[in-house]
């Protein structure tokens, strides 16, 4: 098991309610996992925790065996060694694709810079857009910019907040495919944010169904999509 989850609860300083509550699940290492839910549910909550950008009230979650947050423990954001991948791709519009990409390592050697470059624009296929800046590329090239910027550090993990949500409806069926492809090429693990059932339909390995910062339901995405058993899931999936 890669990651494990286990009773986290969180409320917002300025929040009257909880925000998440006894939230627990488990991801397996090269698992895709989709967290579904509407807005406000509470999806991006769950990110913020696992990266850092917020502490729990209580709750535990371990990366790789390691423990990085409970009762004792917060390791910081810096040292939690994942990629995040944002909404609108956060690319600096004033750096090439490839400073983009290299954004992150600025600090490693010459050569392996110059190899993991090469490594990842061949990955996301954009070996010959590497000297463009993002205001000439596409929408769906700068979501895989962004991706190969979250892997040049050779995270554990990444975390995808709403990846789709800024493509044209038309692409997205072909992006989600390209995105899964590219994912399972490198094994690693994933956790990603949607409210859209087709997202986590077509890319998901495993999909946790939240509402109102609670788990509703969760499991394998076939399982999930099947079975009516949940009177929110079938909502959803309706
Ligand atoms: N900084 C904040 N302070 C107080 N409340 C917040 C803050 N950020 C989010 N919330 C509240 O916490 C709840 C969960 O928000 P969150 O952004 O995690 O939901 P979400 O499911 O990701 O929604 P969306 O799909 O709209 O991004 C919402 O009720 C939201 O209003």
């Amino acid at each position: 098991m890669l990651i494990e989850i286990k009773d986290l609860n969180f409320k917002y300083k300025n929040s009257k309610v909880d925000t998440l509550k006894d939230f627990s699940f488990t991801v397996d290492k090269g698992e895709i996992v989709c967290l579904l839910g509407e807005s406000g549910s509470g999806k991006s909550t769950v990110l913020r925790l696992i990266s850092g950008l917020e502490e729990p009230n209580a709750g535990l979650i371990k990366i790789n065996g390691e423990t990085i947050v409970d009762d004792n423990t917060f390791v910081p954001p810096e040292k939690r060694e994942i990629g995040m991948v944002f909404q609108d791709y956060a690319l600096f519009p004033h750096m090439s694709i490839a400073q983009n990409i290299l954004f992150g390592v600025k600090n490693k050697s010459k050569e392996y810079k110059e190899a993991k470059l090469e490594e990842l624009l061949k990955l996301v296929g954009l070996e010959e857009l590497r000297n463009r800046y993002p205001y000439q590329i596409s929408g769906g090239q700068q979501q895989r910019v962004a991706l190969a910027r979250s892997l040049a550090i050779e995270p554990s993990l990444i975390l995808m907040d709403e990846p789709f949500s800024n493509l044209d409806a038309s692409l997205q069926s072909r992006i989600r495919e390209e995105l899964k492809s590219i994912i399972k090429k490198t094994g690693i693990t994933s956790i990603f944010v949607s409210h859209d059932k087709d997202d986590a339909i077509s890319i998901a390995d495993k999909i946790v169904v939240l509402k109102d910062g609670e788990i509703v339901q969760q499991g394998a995405s076939n399982d999930i999509i099947t079975n009516p058993s949940s009177k929110y899931v079938a909502g959803l999936f309706t």
